[in-house]
């Protein structure tokens, strides 16, 4: 039978990936929708062009790869700039996840993506699990992992849904202001549930 598809969302640094990590231990598929992002702007793929083209070839690193970095600081700090780069990349990324998802055969699979309210990628699947996470926890978190500043992660949270924004589309809650036993207590409760819907619904 096919799987029906779960969305994993939340913020910037809000333990997607981690909560992703613990489904993936217990077999279930999951695609996330930040390496789909990746994988469309590779060398020679045509989305990496006209990334070119607009923004001008200091977004590109000597060895012909994206300098997300820089292309990073271009998009969080122009709405304008960020709105167009998603009308180009997220129709591209969508089929990324669509051919990855058709491939699902556990019982249920996994959409994570940070943008599945923003970007109607919610219409993907069945059910929705938000990973809520206190603001300051998730810049905290973020800064840790990846050295970058309190500014450029508060701007990056600007340009997505506020928390009460994502939490009013879902289904299912997974608080993770605790420590990762606790995640994984709270991964294992939700797969147990999980294996128990059909099509998502109970
Ligand atoms: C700007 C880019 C090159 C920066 O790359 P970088 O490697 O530094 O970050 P990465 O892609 O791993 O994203 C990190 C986090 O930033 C946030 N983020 C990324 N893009 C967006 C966006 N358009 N709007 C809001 N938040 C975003 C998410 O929380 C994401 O998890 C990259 O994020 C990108 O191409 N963004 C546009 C595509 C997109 O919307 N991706 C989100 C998944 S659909
Ligand atoms: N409950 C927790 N206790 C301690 N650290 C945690 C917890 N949950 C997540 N983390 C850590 O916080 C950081 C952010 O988590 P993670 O990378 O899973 O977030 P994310 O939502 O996938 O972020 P992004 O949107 O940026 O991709 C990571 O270093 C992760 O190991």
């Amino acid at each position: 039978m096919k799987p029906w598809i779960l969305g994993l969302t939340g913020g910037i640094g809000s333990g997607k990936s981690a909560v992703a990590q613990g489904f993936i231990e217990r077999g279930v598929h999951v695609v996330d929708a930040d390496h789909a992002a990746r994988w469309v702007v590779e060398p020679g793929r045509p989305a990496l062009a006209r990334i070119v083209e607009h923004f001008g070839g200091d977004v590109l690193q000597a060895n012909g790869e994206l300098d997300r970095a820089a292309l990073r600081k271009l998009i969080f700090t122009d709405p304008e700039q960020r709105r167009w780069l998603e009308s180009l990349l997220h129709p591209l990324i969508g089929q990324e996840i669509v051919q990855v998802l058709a491939r699902a055969e556990s019982p249920y699979a996994i959409l994570v993506s940070p943008l599945l309210v923003e970007s109607g990628q919610r219409h993907m699947t069945q059910r929705t699990l938000v990973v809520d996470t206190p603001a300051d926890l998730q810049v905290q978190r973020t800064i840790a992992r990846d050295q970058s500043s309190e500014e450029q992660v508060r701007a990056i949270m600007q340009a997505q849904a506020s928390r009460e924004e994502r939490l009013r589309h879902a289904d299912d809650v997974l608080n993770n202001d605790r420590d990762l036993a606790w995640l994984d207590a709270e991964v294992e409760r939700l797969h147990t549930f999980y294996l128990t819907l059909r099509g998502g619904q109970s």
